[in-house]
């Protein structure tokens, strides 16, 4: 009927075109093409039952893929052109949770132009939320240790669905629970400054809709990716946007897979599924079910292991019987090393058979890691052997002083209503602004917040540029008239009569040249590196590059009038409060929305042909034909936590099942060939060389995987004073050490370091030293 559905096998087709009245389960295992039956069923959806895009709410796990899926529609309704896919209600659920409370968030006193709190944003305001009940006369610890399990207790209820009062204890009188007394305080903080935590995109959104399940009314459809990491308040979020609209009642799709369960610590629920199933059948919904059991991704060897691997699972656990459809089925190998630097010469080894045998393309590689910190000894051994690479960033990136603090200018510049960012910037750039100023400007926000007005940071501090508040003395009154003309001559910036692109460059190389942001880090950074320079600008530039390049979110369906009249009203107030100039201040909105969203907006498969790195987390959902799976030792995976014999054995042991799927994901990436390793000692850490065993993981049956000793650790010995442009050449090609974006300076330039559009020129002592180059290894000494 449809071409794309010839290109389903008969269950995935099933899945596709099941009707659309109802819930379907879509439960199967990696590569048997979940992705391809949403896909198609979306397409159907819009299709054959006429459902208008703009009805259908579509929640992946990541924006990445939410994009690929966009990708794929436009191929297949290439042909449809009176069909809109670009209308689709399509993203992350916080994504998708943000654009709603941004509509509809006043119903909840929420206004709408809230700034999501990042981590620093939220641990400040959880201590000073102790340091306020303190002063009230609660015992309370303050350590950071401390905060950090406050903020635990307010995640784990957030993610629950409960508010303070909705949470167990609340109700009781008959002791006070001062955690509980916290999160209450916490929230007043966020209400008071404005923003909104990364858990309550979902919490508000849920609260929103049960109180006023009309918003998002004409909702028709309901489908979701990886349903298996789905929380309670997604679950909860999946059955109030298809519980409203009468004619459309409980129509829900749903794929995932319970083996791929890898988010535990975001309180993520396999059991959903049956939950899900459970609720439905109550309420008399019918419930289908389809299974995929045809591979397409990995050979018969690589599935055997992965079957293998979860068979050793505490929990309970339906057998899985995946046939693979590869004719070449050679074995997955592993082999062991003495420690983890000679782990990571065997792997640049073998990639460098892989590749000069013409058999695979360094795209066609991935190496993936349980942790970030494990990519620096193999990226060095990958820039000595020559191999182009990219690092597909986990959250460390976005942690590093440079990336913090442009983050919180470009906040100040995208809106005079947050505070807290505004803060940071204040802090970062005005000498001698100490505590007591800090606290006449915050107090003179808050009375304005006090008063239901949005607050007005820039205002606050015209006011004192031009002496109208006392207390603040001389000195930081002209740091303030220059943080002034940051925010004011970038704003500027963004109206110029330039392109999009050339506005949020430019804005973004004048908030670096303004605040000198370079040279005072670097200078901080002086104890621990010779010129730390390189370090920051190479950061700032990627940084640069993500703003710039970043795909801007279609809002079809919430700027579309169908809503009641009451509706229209809210939603056109939220529109006049947030009626923006520019709409590269738009852009500049949703990529800061984006960012603390933990979008990452790079896409890891589009680049140049490049090996990739990167985590176990960061993999999901995506394939490559050779992969390779190192340091597989007990401590690393499974991580130290799962091993901890302090921890209660139902505990020890669901922690160690999340592991396991996590080793589960990451083998079922690869196609044709698989590569495990581990080492016995791990070089290099501070605290001294560390001893490793074989992760328990590996402790297999014969024959699902042909071991050798470090056998790939053959050739000449490594010369390691290779002349630096080689090193070049390899840095040339590493975005994440300089990546440069057609069309725009980058920020380096403006410091006049080696950088240049082309790429590095050199390697300074700083980088090499990151990387731990320009000192001989340990075991080469030997
Ligand atoms: N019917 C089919 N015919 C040919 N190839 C297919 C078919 N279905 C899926 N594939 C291919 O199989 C691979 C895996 O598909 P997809 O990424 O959709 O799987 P998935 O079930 O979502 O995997 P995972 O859960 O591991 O992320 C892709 O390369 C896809 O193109």
């Amino acid at each position: 009927m449809y071409q794309f559905l010839d290109d389903l096998n008969a269950d995935q087709r099933a899945a596709a075109t099941a009707p659309l009245d109802g819930v379907l389960l879509v439960l199967a295992g990696p590569g048997t093409g979940k992705t391809k039956v949403i896909t198609a069923r979306v397409a159907y959806l819009m299709l054959h039952y006429k459902l208008p895009p703009e009805d259908i709410v579509v929640a992946t796990f990541t924006k990445k893929a939410a994009n690929e899926m966009v990708e794929r529609l436009d191929v297949l309704l290439a042909q449809f052109p009176e069909v809109d896919h670009k209308k689709l209600m399509i993203g992350t659920f916080h994504s998708i949770c943000v654009r709603i409370l941004r509509r509809y968030g006043r119903l909840i006193g929420l206004n709408s132009g809230f700034k999501i709190a990042d981590e620093a944003d939220s641990r400040h305001l959880v201590k000073k939320a102790v340091k306020t009940l303190s002063q009230e006369g609660v015992d309370l610890a303050s350590k950071e240790q401390d905060v950090k399990s406050y903020k635990n207790y307010i995640s784990s209820h957030k993610n629950k669905a409960q508010l303070p009062d909705d949470v167990p204890s609340a109700k009781s009188a008959n002791h006070r629970n001062k955690y509980l007394d916290i999160y209450r305080e916490y929230q007043e903080e966020l209400l008071r400054n404005n923003v909104i935590d990364f858990d309550d995109c979902l919490l508000l959104t849920h609260t929103l809709l049960k109180k006023h399940p009309y918003c998002m009314g004409r909702v028709k459809h309901v489908l979701v990716d990886e349903f298996q990491d789905t929380n309670a308040v997604q679950l909860g979020l999946v059955y109030m946007l298809s519980g409203y609209n009468e004619s459309h009642l409980h129509n829900v799709t749903v794929v995932g897979d319970p083996d791929q369960s890898i988010y535990g610590f975001r309180n993520a629920e396999a059991e959903n599924f049956f939950r899900m199933e459970d609720y439905y059948r109550q309420k008399g919904v019918t419930v289908s079910k389809v299974s995929l059991t045809q591979n397409y991704r990995s050979t018969s060897n690589i599935l055997n292991l992965a079957e293998q691997l979860m068979g050793q699972q505490f929990g309970k656990r339906e057998q899985k019987k995946l046939k693979s459809n590869k004719k070449v089925n050679l074995p997955v190998e592993l082999f062991s090393s003495a420690d983890n630097k000679v782990e990571a010469i065997s792997i640049s080894k073998k990639i460098k058979e892989l590749v000069d045998g013409a058999v695979f393309r360094c795209s066609d590689v991935a190496i993936l890691l349980r942790a970030g910190f494990l990519s620096r000894v193999i990226e060095q051994e990958l820039i000595h052997s020559n191999l182009p690479y990219q690092v597909v960033h986990g959250r460390s990136f976005w942690e590093n002083k440079e990336i913090r603090l442009m983050m919180n200018f470009m906040r100040a510049v995208a809106s005079d209503m947050d505070w807290l960012g505004y803060s940071r910037c204040l802090e970062f750039h005005v000498a001698g602004l100490g505590p007591k100023s800090m606290q006449i400007i915050e107090d003179l926000f808050m009375e304005q917040r006090a008063h239901n007005e949005p607050g007005n940071v820039l205002a606050i501090l015209e006011g004192i540029a031009e002496g109208r508040v006392k207390g603040i003395m001389a000195k930081s009154v002209a740091g303030i008239k220059e943080v002034l003309d940051i925010i004011k001559s970038s704003r500027k910036l963004l109206l110029d009569d330039k392109t999009e692109q050339e506005q949020l460059s430019t804005m973004f190389n004048n908030i670096v040249t303004k605040t000198k942001l370079v040279s005072i880090i670097a200078k901080e950074r002086a104890d621990k590196h010779d010129s730390p320079e390189e370090e920051i600008e190479a950061n700032l530039n990627e940084l640069q590059n993500q703003l710039v390049s970043f795909n801007i979110q279609e809002e079809t369906l919430l700027q579309d009038a169908y809503e009641t009249e009451d509706l229209i009203e809210v939603a056109d107030e939220s529109f006049d409060a947030l009626a923006e100039t520019s709409a590269s201040l738009d852009k500049l909105t949703q990529f800061l929305d984006s960012v603390y969203l933990y979008e990452e907006t790079k896409d890891a498969k589009k680049t140049a042909p490049k090996i990739t790195i990167t985590t176990v987390h960061g993999s999901k959902g995506l394939e490559w034909p050779v992969v390779f799976v190192p340091a597989l030792c007990d401590g690393i995976l499974p991580s130290q936590y799962a091993l901890n014999t302090s921890l209660d054995e139902a505990k020890r042991q669901a922690a160690l099942d999340e592991e396991r799927r996590c080793m589960y994901v990451a083998v079922t990436r690869a196609k044709e060939r698989l590569f495990l390793s581990y080492h016995h000692r791990a070089l290099g850490f501070s605290m001294g060389d560390q001893a490793k065993t074989k992760s328990r993981f590996l402790n297999l049956p014969k024959g699902f995987v042909q071991s050798s000793k470090a056998a790939m650790l053959k050739g000449p010995p490594l010369n390691l004073s290779q002349p630096t442009s080689r090193f070049a050449n390899v840095m040339r090609s590493s975005p994440s050490l300089n990546t440069t974006y057609k069309g725009f300076q980058p920020a380096s330039k403006l410091t006049g370091n080696a950088f240049t559009p082309e790429g590095l020129t050199k390697i300074s002592k700083p980088t090499k030293k990151r990387l731990g180059m320009g000192r001989p290894l340990r075991f080469l000494k030997k």
